[in-house]
């Protein structure tokens, strides 16, 4: 399965230590990331992540992009809410598009585990019949 991976600054060390708790089942699939969130995750595991540009510099785009043509099984997005970012309207488009193309999305840890133990389950395989 392919899974998105993106925080906001102010939740980059809460994905990093996600990474590490689940880098066991993450490692079973493949891992697509914003830039620096990409970045950061290799650093503090042995995971391969492939990494799309930094999210203000088009890569929250390059994730929509992704989603759009149905290549993302599962996005976690660990958000700030209280964030304000030059790129939050492609951020919320993200979300969007989750929701149009009918993915599983997490936007806060507790979302994430649920998500990431139901994929170990075996629960997204449907996904395969829509691809
Ligand atoms: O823009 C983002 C969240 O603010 C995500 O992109 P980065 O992972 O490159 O920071």
């Amino acid at each position: 399965m392919n899974i998105g991976l993106l925080a906001h600054d102010t939740k980059k060390k809460l994905i990093q230590n996600f990474c590490i708790a689940y880098r066991g089942i993450l490692s079973k699939n493949d891992l697509f990331a914003t830039g620096t969130t990409g970045v950061l995750i290799e650093e503090v595991t042995n995971l391969t992540v492939h990494k799309y540009l930094a999210g203000p510099l088009g890569g929250s785009q390059q994730m929509g992009a992704e989603i759009s043509s149905n290549h993302m099984d599962l996005v976690i997005f660990l958000r700030d809410p209280d964030a304000l970012k030059q790129n939050e309207k492609d951020l919320d488009y993200i979300l969007k598009l989750c929701d149009k193309h009918s993915i599983p999305v997490a936007t806060n840890v507790a979302t994430a585990e649920l998500l990431i133990k139901s994929l170990d389950r075996g629960d997204l395989e449907w996904r395969e019949m829509y691809k």
